[in-house]
């Protein structure tokens, strides 16, 4: 474990940034590439550890990807270029590898284990086999299959109209990838929109989709083909320079190229609610996926209520949104957001804990957590607990902090931001 001196002694945050590409979007490039007939081309990648843990499954898998350059190039073979691998399927941390990539393995013929680290070991994954297995997917895992390692046998599938126990990207594209394969058409409904991504995809790579209000439609049976993929900044690590931006004195980040799709947008709604100083311009060029610049700046912020439909549109922004609400006067109530406890961390322990270890005063709940602000924080020793997310929230808290902070496993956020640190210490003025 790494230990990280954060004293960055600095008391504004200025510049303009171009954050890596988004998680989510990578993640389902290499997959689609990997599924599909001929080249597909994927410019800004994000080169952290989730998504190279998904280029390492699917070479696994017989797929042909190589990097030039800053870019990836996926020789996609389609369905049937997916072969049996001869060693088990690594996801490391990433839920997004373990959940899609079962929906893609459910209809391949043949035999393939999957297994993660720790964190990936306590994430449940019942959510996505118990209806792939009514699907006709054959699996066994730890605890009748809710956990890895996982064992999975391809066979043919069947269509199934499925309602969404819970509001997840995840489980929508899991099923969505293993009903391309399927015979007649497989139909998921959501109980709130979640990120759309796989569903762009899929058009993208030249497949058919139906979307009717909360119900998403594919026919079985399709081939796609390979394209080009450009993948736009990502939200979810803009959100820790907006932040940095609306608590800190004399600032101003702007923030270029941001993937601004809606089902992504809750933290800028929330910036707006809670009065910050915040502007958005929309690229007039974007391609398949809305992009934009974001400007904030130093911002007098109010408490507020966050909940509902909300929550899926903002949940890996619910961490550094806490931090955002221990700077606003009165309270902030976080609920419906009890998926947070079944991320790479439980965050609501996570987050509570670490961030009161700093002087703030939050309080979980069973479903989210009371923020009453608005507190000045003092120094300490906090960790990510391995927990990328917590990581860079923690790294943002440390520049408002009034003593040094100690950071233990800090590495963590090569998970998704790789240079985080070094960005940051680049805007500090
Ligand atoms: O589909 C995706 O790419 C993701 C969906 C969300 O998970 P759930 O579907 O479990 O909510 C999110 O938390 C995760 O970081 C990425
Ligand atoms: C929850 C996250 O990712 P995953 O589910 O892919 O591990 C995240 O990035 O915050």
């Amino acid at each position: 474990m790494e230990v990280k001196q954060l004293n960055f002694n600095r008391h504004s945050i200025q510049g303009t940034i171009k954050v890596p590409g988004d998680k989510s979007i990578s993640h389902r490039a290499i997959m689609f590439g990997a599924i599909s007939s001929g080249k597909t081309i994927v410019r800004n990648f994000l080169f952290g550890a989730d998504c190279l843990s998904t280029i390492s499954c699917f070479r696994k898998l017989g797929v042909n990807i190589i990097q030039e350059d800053n870019e990836i190039v996926i020789y996609g073979e389609g369905w049937s270029g997916l072969k049996e691998p001869a060693s088990v399927l690594d996801v490391g941390n990433s839920g997004t590898t373990t959940r899609l990539m079962l929906g893609i393995l459910a209809g391949r013929p043949f035999h393939s284990v999957v297994i993660g680290d720790d964190s990936i070991a306590k994430r449940p994954m019942n959510r996505v086999v118990l209806p792939l297995r009514q699907m006709g997917a054959k699996i066994n895992g730890r605890e009748n299959g809710n956990y890895t390692p996982i064992a999975i046998q391809g066979s043919p599938l069947t269509s199934i109209t499925y309602e969404l126990p819970v509001a997840s990207a995840q489980v929508k594209s899991c099923l969505l990838l293993a009903g391309l394969q399927a015979n007649g058409e497989t139909t998921i409904i959501e109980p709130a929109a979640t990120r759309d991504h796989t569903e762009k995809m899929i058009q993208h790579f030249g497949g058919e989709i139906s979307i009717r209000n909360n119900q998403i439609s594919v026919q079985g049976n399709q081939q796609l083909t390979g394209t080009v993929v450009d993948v736009p900044g990502d939200i979810s690590s803009a959100a820790f320079f907006m932040v940095a931006a609306a608590i800190m004195e004399n600032s101003e980040v702007k923030l270029e190229n941001v993937g601004l799709n809606p089902t992504r947008t809750g933290i800028i709604d929330v910036l707006i609610k809670m009065g910050a100083d915040i502007s958005i311009e929309m690229n007039k060029d974007a391609s398949y996926e809305p992009v934009g610049t974001i400007t904030v700046r130093t911002s007098i912020l109010k408490g507020i209520e966050i909940s509902g439909d909300l929550i899926p549109r903002l949940i890996d922004e619910l961490p550094i949104i806490a931090l955002l609400a221990t700077q606003a006067e009165g309270t902030t109530i976080i609920k419906n957001a009890e998926e947070l406890k079944v991320k790479e961390t439980n965050r609501i322990d996570a987050v509570a804990r670490e961030l009161s270890q700093l002087g703030a005063n939050i309080v979980p709940t069973e479903d989210g957590m009371i923020i009453i602000g608005k507190t000045t924080l003092h120094g300490g020793t906090v960790s990510s607990l391995g927990d990328h997310r917590i990581g860079m929230m923690l790294g943002v808290a440390s520049l408002i902090c009034k003593e040094k902070v100690i950071l233990e496993d800090y590495e963590a956020v090569e998970v998704s931001y790789p240079n985080f640190f070094e960005d940051l210490q680049a805007l500090l003025k």
